[in-house]
C-alpha cells in the first residue's frame, strides 16, 4: 500500500440477512485526489458498496482500511469519530429544510465540538469561517441565509456538497448525487465536486447511472455487476464489449445505447 492510499478495501462481500449476496470479494484501492465514478445498471451493489465503506451497513467478509488502519479494529467510538471523517453526499440532498443554508453546513462541523455545544448549535467562529469558506468553494454563499427547503436542485446539491466538505473529510462519497438534476446542472455540480476532490487531494467515489458524465469527470471508472467488480481503468480505456459485460446487454437501461 503505497503512503497516498487513503481507502484499502479487501475481498469485501456483503450478503444481506435475506441471504442476498449484494458484493462478492471486491478489492481495490484509492489514492489521494483521485475522482473514481462507479457505474452499473440498477441493482449490481453501488449504494451496498458506499454503505460498507461509510459503515451504514455492516459488511460480512474482507477489510476496508482507512489511512492503513482495518476498521474493523476500531472500537464503536472510534468508529463513530471515524464516520465524521467520511463525507456522504446523497441524491436527495439530505438537508434539513428549515434550517438555513449557513446552519445545514455548520453541521458538518458536530465533529469537531463537544456535546454540549452540540446540543445548543453553539459554534466557535472558526467553525462559522470554516462554514462560509466552503460555501464559498462551491460558490453558493450568497444563499447563506436563505432556508435550505426554498433553493432549487443545485443549489441544494452545492449546500450538501459544502456541509460534506466542512467535515474536512478523509474521503467524500457520493451516491447518484446528479440523478435528480437536469443534465446542465448535474455537469456544473459534478464539475464542483471534481474541484474540491482536486484542490483539498480528497478522494472522492462517485456512484453514476450517466456513462456520459463519468466519463467526462472521472480519472478512473470501477464498473460493477451483480456484485463483482469487471472493468477498473480509465474512461479511455472502457469499451464497447465491456460496458455490455457491465450492464448485460440491458437496452433499457439509457446508459448503454453508448455500447
Ligand atoms: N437491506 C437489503 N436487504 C436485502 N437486499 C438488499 C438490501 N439492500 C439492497 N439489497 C439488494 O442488493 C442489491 C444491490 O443493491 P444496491 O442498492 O447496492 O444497488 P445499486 O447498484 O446501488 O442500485 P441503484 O442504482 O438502483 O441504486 C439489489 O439487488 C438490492 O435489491
Amino acid at each position: 500500500m503505497s503512503d497516498q492510499t487513503l481507502l484499502a478495501i479487501q475481498d469485501l462481500s456483503k450478503v444481506y440477512p435475506n441471504g442476498y449476496e449484494a458484493l462478492a470479494n471486491v478489492s481495490f484501492s484509492v489514492q489521494a485526489g483521485e475522482f473514481i465514478c462507479i457505474i452499473g445498471r440498477s441493482g449490481a451493489g453501488k449504494s451496498t458498496l458506499l454503505r460498507c465503506i461509510n459503515g451504514l451497513v455492516p459488511i460480512t467478509n474482507g477489510s476496508i482500511q482507512v489511512q492503513g488502519t482495518d476498521v474493523a479494529s476500531l472500537s464503536d467510538e472510534q468508529k463513530l469519530l471515524l464516520r465524521r471523517k467520511i463525507g456522504f453526499v446523497f441524491q436527495e440532498f439530505n438537508l434539513v429544510g428549515r434550517l438555513s443554508v449557513f446552519q445545514n453546513v455548520l453541521t458538518g462541523r458536530l465533529g469537531y465540538v463537544n456535546n454540549l455545544q452540540a446540543l445548543f448549535g453553539y459554534f466557535g467562529r472558526e467553525h462559522r469561517e470554516k462554514a462560509l469558506s466552503c460555501l464559498e468553494r462551491v460558490n453558493i454563499s450568497h444563499r447563506a441565509n436563505y432556508r435550505a427547503d426554498n433553493l432549487s436542485g443545485g443549489e441544494k446539491q452545492r449546500v450538501a456538497i459544502a456541509r460534506a466538505l466542512a467535515q474536512e473529510p478523509l474521503i467524500l462519497l457520493a451516491d447518484e448525487p446528479v440523478a435528480s438534476l437536469d443534465p446542465e446542472l448535474s455537469w456544473s455540480v459534478m464539475a464542483d465536486l471534481r474541484k474540491v476532490a482536486k484542490e483539498e487531494g480528497v478522494p472522492t467515489l462517485v456512484n453514476i447511472h450517466d456513462l456520459d458524465t463519468a466519463r467526462q469527470f472521472a480519472d478512473r471508472v470501477i464498473g460493477i455487476a451483480e456484485g463483482k467488480i469487471l472493468f477498473d481503468g480509465t474512461p479511455a480505456q472502457l469499451d464497447s464489449a465491456t460496458l455490455r459485460e457491465i450492464y448485460r446487454n440491458d437496452l433499457s437501461n439509457p446508459t448503454s445505447r453508448y455500447a
